[in-house]
């Protein structure tokens, strides 16, 4: 493991505020993630998991913001980056999977359409080189048959096959750092533990950096290298 951390969040607070009303709702968190690990975040519901990784790419609600501490990204404080910083962030270093993404895929538009729009501003050569690249991507996260997924319609796959896309889809951005928030909720205890399975692959094969979030902590020691605890108003290591 190399000594710096990819990612470092230090003593930061997360404030809301609306007209007059102000309020902290989350205090001194502090972790760190090194390259090419897999850290769980655990805690419990209304801790602030989600809002600390909405702080990390830089979307927040617009009630919120960081009023406290650092976040360092390779080293360079990104805590008050603009929106054009924050996007470019996102697109080329860190991805969030949100907890409700499975939404985000459009039900009656072609996988193959949605995945390509997600790689169209990456250089990545030819249509067919960047065809490949998706199919061999769905193989990995365990669709033998990748074309026949590339020409379907998201309605047509169950909950677990769509977040598999999602992940898919997530993959081919390449980040550094895949922020997955709840990426099992929608599942039943198979496809969970295939998506977590497939998590702790990608972080092998690829060297990726992960932070996953869940409430479950059983399961999640047993894929994660380490677990981060959020408490209501701080982090306990
Ligand atoms: N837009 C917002 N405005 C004000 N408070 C918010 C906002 N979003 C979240 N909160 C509050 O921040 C706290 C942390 O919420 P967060 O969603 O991060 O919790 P969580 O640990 O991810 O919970 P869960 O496991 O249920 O998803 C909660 O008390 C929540 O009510």
């Amino acid at each position: 493991m190399e000594k710096s951390p990819l990612l470092k969040v230090h003593h930061i607070e997360v404030s809301y505020r609306h007209r007059q009303q102000q309020k902290t709702i989350l205090q001194d968190v502090s972790f760190e993630l090194y390259p090419g690990e897999m850290v769980a975040m655990t805690g419990k519901s209304g801790a602030g998991k989600s809002i600390v990784s909405q702080a990390i790419v830089g979307l927040l609600d617009k009630e919120l913001s960081v009023t406290n501490g650092q976040i360092l990204f390779e080293g360079k404080n990104i805590v008050h980056f603009n929106e054009k910083q924050f996007e470019k962030l996102r697109r080329d270093h860190i991805a969030l999977m949100l907890q409700h993404s499975l939404n985000s895929l459009d039900p009656i538009r072609l996988v193959k359409k949605q995945m390509l729009e997600t790689v169209r501003h990456r250089k990545l050569g030819s249509n067919r080189k960047v065809e490949h690249f998706l199919l061999h991507l769905l193989n990995e996260v365990g669709f033998n048959e990748p074309d026949q997924i590339f020409q379907s319609y998201p309605f047509e796959l169950s909950g677990g096959m769509r977040q598999r896309v999602l992940l898919a889809m997530m993959l081919s951005l390449q980040p550094r750092v895949l922020i997955a928030d709840e990426p099992t909720t929608a599942l039943d205890a198979v496809n969970r533990d295939k998506v977590l399975e497939l998590l702790k692959k990608m972080k092998n094969n690829l060297g990726m950096t992960i932070l996953l979030i869940s409430h479950d902590e059983g399961s999640l020691k047993k894929y994660a290298d380490r677990v981060v605890h959020i408490e209501v108003g701080g982090v306990i290591l």
